[in-house]
């Protein structure tokens, strides 16, 4: 995708709030991310509401599906004219779930599958029984949403170099990603903005230190003034 790379995190419940940061945000993000807190809130209604507020800004709607084909199939049709331009599975649901997923999904949106969450560490991974730690699940779960025709996925920054280098034209979705000194909050595997993008991120999500600023439209700015400046 071209264009500013930085797709905010609106992660709220309030429809009037997520349609204030949508209209401040416009002119510095390349797009919204609404998922599950906005979602079940508001629905389709709500995320037209939003993206009325930023009408040039791309959707990319985080449901993170999980479940059998069918179902997940199912899901993604009853999205019904909701116009997504990206949609998050779980790889962890399998090759025949994201087949179906991506045989689903309107041609032009990209689907994407979730591999490790960035708010896991090793540690998470080994108390669920997942050997050799995140680079190593990545990796299998990338392998297996490529084979699977999906069109590229969420990782933290700091895999992304070792995935790109295996997937030349992924899409690569990168939430985890703090400006320095901005605090870390939950997540566990983080870089910067320009670390992130000059890893091979193609899309940075970053939320909390956007939304949570005193000023998120100028946050938004300075995250873009500080990517442009420093263009690989
Ligand atoms: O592995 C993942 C997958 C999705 N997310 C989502 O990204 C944003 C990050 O928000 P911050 O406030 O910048 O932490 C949030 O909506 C998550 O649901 C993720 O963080 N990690």
């Amino acid at each position: 995708m071209t264009g500013n790379p930085v797709f905010c995190a609106v992660d709220t419940t309030d429809l009037s709030d997520a349609c204030h940061l949508a209209r401040a945000l416009a002119p510095h993000v390349g797009g919204l991310k609404l998922g599950l807190e906005f979602w079940n809130s508001h629905g389709a209604p709500g995320v037209a509401e939003v993206m009325a507020r930023a009408p040039k800004a791309r959707l990319f709607l985080d449901l993170k599906l999980h479940d059998i084909p069918n179902t997940v199939a199912g899901a993604i049709r009853a999205l019904g004219n909701v116009d997504f331009d990206i949609l998050t599975v779980h790889a962890g649901g399998g090759s025949a779930m994201m087949r179906a997923a991506k045989a689903a999904a309107p041609g032009h949106a990209a689907v994407v599958g979730v591999t490790v969450l960035t708010s896991l560490d090793d540690d998470d991974l080994s108390a669920m029984g997942v050997p050799g730690g995140s680079g190593a699940q990545v990796a299998r779960l990338a392998a297996l949403a490529r084979d699977s025709g999906l069109d590229g996925i969420v990782c933290s920054p700091r895999e992304v170099a070792d995935r790109r280098a295996d997937w030349a034209a992924g899409l690569f979705v990168v939430p985890g990603i703090r400006p320095a000194g901005s605090d870390i909050g939950d997540q566990k595997r983080v870089m910067t903005p320009v670390e992130a993008r000059d890893a091979g991120a193609g899309i940075l999500v970053i939320g909390r230190p956007i939304t949570a600023a005193p000023d998120p439209a100028a946050a938004a700015q300075a995250i873009a003034a500080v990517l442009s400046a420093r263009a690989r």
